[in-house]
């Protein structure tokens, strides 16, 4: 590179008059105007991208990535009860959607069922209420579980709502070998950002890794966790800090299923991530690429992974969820496609896109098809599948994807420094970044630093909704729970005794739980019920406040 032709350009530039605004990503990275071999130079493209498919799979986790197989379209969707879903479900389907993803009601996320007093007025308003393994087998009527993988996004009752899932399968006669998807069981980015936590971190810890151990014999297709920044993001972080406090996470639970027992390679290749899509297309495109690539060398070089799979970061995405706005809604059809086509040049393996109307209800049949098609087009009219990571080699991409890494160690130093993911959590360290962050955000916005369209700027002073939103009976509530309380006088009610009985003996034992779960499940135990066995005996997460 000519150093002269660039100083001549740089002195143009800086004299130059320019736009009034903050030349940052969305995060806040500092970014140049302009990249040059000189941003590279110490690149060696053998060691630091290599190929599809290949060590450090910088440039994707498969040899043809979507050459070979497009992304899974996974909208997530729940609501009411388990039939509206289902018919949800059949109708996304119908629609070209390749994957299952659902969504349950804050009970059903809390480990309550229906009828408990703390889910008055919540049932089935956020997603669908499953109280026990009838809903379930309502919620998958007529979908054959050995065709679709399903993702559920569960977290604290992850032990419970999988059973409930094998055990559907079981009544389909489909055997647990042959069932493949994903349940989220993150239960540190609760304690982190999403706040949706039952017990302490040791026994949630011991879910897990009896799920890691359950899994690893009975279903070795399913992911076993997906370890997400996406709520982190959502909760105000930096894509820096999503990136860094997600992997560091996924070291955790590395290093909790290698302290209970299991050889890494067991486990690590049904681990999988979740990551946001946010506004800054570039930014996002380089975190995804610098995961993979942390991922894999830490899973080589520190935990000694020798299986090849354990070395992958596989990944879901969502559109962020926090860059919609309710002002304008038609709006978020064009943020999302950006969004979308970041996490799809990023090498995305699974993607949901934002429906407009979520920023103020649950997505309309018409919404969510805007926001499927919208995959649909990426996938099939413009050009992007065609080539595999084609952004590889941009002086901005590389450079972005290695401060990414970068900043990401520090991080990896920092939580080091504080003893570890959980001892980082006590001190309140990841939630005070997060809230600095968020803060500074917002004070971007306030301060028209950063232009919202439709928000701060280009405000339509006379707008009126003109978009459908969809809105949840309240009477299903009460239908739910009239069900359930049927469900209790016909069962065998001296067998579910006894199996809750076994549960809570085991739980004072080192035995996995995951058996006396099933068996639980099996005889229509309900959720509720089975958590609050694992209630008493493990107690309940009590957050210290940080002032
Ligand atoms: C915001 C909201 C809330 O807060 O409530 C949420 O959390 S919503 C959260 C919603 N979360 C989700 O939807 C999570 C979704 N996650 C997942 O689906 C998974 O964890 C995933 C990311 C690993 C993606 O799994 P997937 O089954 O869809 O896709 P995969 O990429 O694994 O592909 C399926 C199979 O095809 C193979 N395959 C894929 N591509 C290729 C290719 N090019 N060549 C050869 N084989 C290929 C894979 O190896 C795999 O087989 P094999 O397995 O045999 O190798």
């Amino acid at each position: 590179m000519n150093k002269e032709n660039f100083n001549k350009w740089q002195e143009k530039f800086t004299n130059a008059a320019k736009r009034d605004s903050s030349f940052t990503t969305v995060s806040g990275l500092p970014i140049n105007p302009l990249y040059t071999p000189a941003d590279v130079a110490n690149f060696d493209y053998e060691k630091d991208l290599g190929y599809p498919g290949e060590f450090p799979y910088t440039r994707g986790v498969q040899t043809t990535m979507y050459l070979g197989r497009l992304w899974t379209m996974r909208q997530f969707a729940g609501f009411a009860t388990a039939k509206e879903s289902n018919q949800r479900y059949k109708f996304l389907l119908s629609q070209g959607q390749t994957g299952l993803s659902v969504a349950f009601d804050m009970p059903t996320i809390m480990g309550y069922d229906s009828d408990h007093p703390r889910a008055y007025g919540e049932v089935g308003r956020v997603g669908v209420a499953i109280d026990s393994l009838q809903d379930m087998e309502i919620l998958f009527d007529g979908i054959p579980l050995d065709k679709v993988s399903t993702s559920m996004t569960i977290n604290a009752p992850a032990s419970v709502i999988w059973s409930m899932y094998i055990a559907t399968a079981e009544k389909q006669g489909v055997p647990s070998h042959k069932l493949t998807g994903t349940i989220q069981n993150d239960i540190l980015k609760e304690y982190i950002a999403q706040k949706s936590w039952i017990f302490p971190p040791e026994p949630s810890m011991r879910l897990i890794t009896d799920i890691f151990k359950f899994a690893k014999d009975h279903v070795p297709k399913w992911n076993t966790i997906s370890i997400s920044g996406y709520h982190i993001r959502e909760a105000g972080s930096t894509a820096v800090q999503e990136l860094a406090f997600t992997l560091a996470d996924g070291f955790a639970y590395v290093e909790a299923g290698i302290a209970a027992g299991l050889d890494v390679d067991d486990f690590a290749p049904r681990l999988s991530f979740f990551f946001n899509a946010h506004l800054d297309f570039f930014e996002e495109i380089a975190k995804y690429r610098a995961a993979r690539r942390i991922w894999a060398r830490r899973m080589k070089e520190k935990y000694k992974a020798k299986d090849p799979r354990s070395w992958l970061l596989r990944f879901h995405t969502q559109t962020a969820g926090c860059s919609l706005t309710a002002q304008q809604p038609e709006n978020n059809i064009i943020r999302t496609a950006y969004e979308a086509l970041a996490a799809v040049l990023g090498g995305t393996q699974s993607l949901h896109t934002n429906s407009m109307d979520e920023v103020l209800a649950l997505p309309t049949e018409k919404a969510v098809t805007i926001a499927l098609r919208t995959q649909q087009i990426i996938a099939h009219e413009i050009g992007v599948t065609n080539t595999i990571d084609p952004l590889a080699g941009s002086y901005f991409v590389e450079a972005l994807t290695n401060k990414m890494e970068e900043e990401a160690e520090k991080y990896f130093a920092k939580i080091e420094e504080l003893g570890g993911v959980l001892k980082a959590i006590e001190k309140g360290f990841f939630q005070k970044e997060i809230a600095d962050a968020a803060y500074e955000y917002q004070k971007a916005i306030d301060s028209k630093r950063r232009i919202v369209v439709g928000v701060n700027q280009y405000v339509d002073e006379n707008e009126k909704l003109d978009i459908e939103i969809l809105k949840i009976d309240p009477r299903i509530e009460q239908e739910q729970v009239a069900r359930l309380q049927k469900l209790r006088e016909e069962r065998d009610n001296l067998r579910v005794q006894e199996c809750l009985a076994e549960l809570r003996k085991a739980a004072n034992t080192s035995d996995n739980l995951i058996p006396y779960i099933l068996n639980c499940v099996r005889c229509y135990s309900t959720l509720g019920e089975i958590i609050q066995v694992m209630r008493d005996e493990f107690g309940e997460y009590k957050e210290q406040p940080l002032f």
